[in-house]
């Protein structure tokens, strides 16, 4: 092409020397300044991947930063649930307007469209990358110093795409212990080398249970290996979670906003 600088970023064409032909960043709403967008991802389900993504916005906010989640983990949203949300999604199909939360956290995700919170979702695919460029690009989500995003677990095809049409700054990985001894972490690793992502931070859940009559710290899925894992692959930060029933039972009763994580508060504070 003769106009061509060969940066594909910066071109709509479709041309054959394209990179990754077809797929571009979804353009921000004009209504939005989303200034920093971090992925939260695991590698399979119920690792604590949703309660690390909103703890991780409470203390952003308690930072006293403007913080958003987007939930795409589509096929099994909780976000709104965590928050104690019920509100469904206004606006219109070009327009949509997030739920607010008590403390001020713009939130959308797939529930607040379903007529009842219990409903699957059951599309395929396409469908559901679609949804996760509307969120970006429909939502009107005005200014924002920090945007997490709940991730679908595994390396599927939303997951791909939100790398794809996301401008993601950086990549939080939850595991639990007995995981990072796995392939987990490092398949979570190369999927963001390979989208060209950083991975800022790991998050080891459930890493031990502190007995409330003695004090003592009981590994329940064995020794930790996250200081080494984070070594090998070289990132930064690390944070290790307790198993709480405080925290369970806030995430169930929707009032995640009143709970204090100090690892996570500590892990936020390092990571700006
Ligand atoms: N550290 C913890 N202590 C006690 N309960 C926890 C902890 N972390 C998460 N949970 C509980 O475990 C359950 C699963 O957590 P969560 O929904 O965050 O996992 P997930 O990885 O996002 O799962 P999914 O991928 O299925 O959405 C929830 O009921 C949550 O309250």
């Amino acid at each position: 092409m003769a106009d061509c600088n060969h940066d594909c970023g910066s071109c709509g064409e479709n041309c054959e020397e394209r990179e990754n032909p077809g797929i571009q960043k979804a353009p921000m709403n004009k209504e939005s300044n989303v200034k920093k967008v971090i992925g939260v991802v695991s590698g399979k389900g119920g690792v604590g991947k949703s309660s690390v993504t909103s703890m991780l916005a409470v203390a952003a906010l308690r930072q006293g930063k403007k913080v958003a989640i987007l939930d795409a983990d589509i096929t099994g949203p909780s976000i709104p649930k965590i928050f104690g949300i019920t509100d469904k999604a206004t606006g219109s199909d070009d327009r949509i307007v997030p739920a607010v939360t008590e403390g001020g956290i713009k939130i959308i995700s797939l529930n607040m469209f379903l007529e009842n919170d219990t409903d699957p979702v059951v599309w395929r695919g396409p469908m559901l990358g679609g949804v996760i460029q509307q969120f970006w690009s429909n939502v009107v989500w005005g200014d924002i110093d920090v945007m997490y995003v709940d991730m679908p677990p595994g390396t599927g095809d939303v997951a791909l795409t939100v790398y794809q049409s996301l401008p993601v700054d950086g990549m939080v990985i939850v595991t639990s212990p007995q995981e990072l001894v796995s392939m987990i972490v490092a398949k979570a690793v190369k999927m963001a080398e390979m989208m060209d992502i950083p991975v800022t931070a790991i998050v080891e859940n459930m890493a031990y249970f502190r007995c409330p009559n003695c004090g003592m710290e009981h590994k329940i899925f064995g020794e930790s290996h996250v200081a080494a894992q984070a070594e090998k692959f070289g990132i930064e930060h690390i944070a290790s979670l307790p198993i709480d029933s405080d925290l369970a039972e806030a995430c169930d009763k929707g009032t995640i906003e009143k709970y204090h994580s100090t690892p996570i508060l500590k892990l936020a504070k390092e990571m700006e």
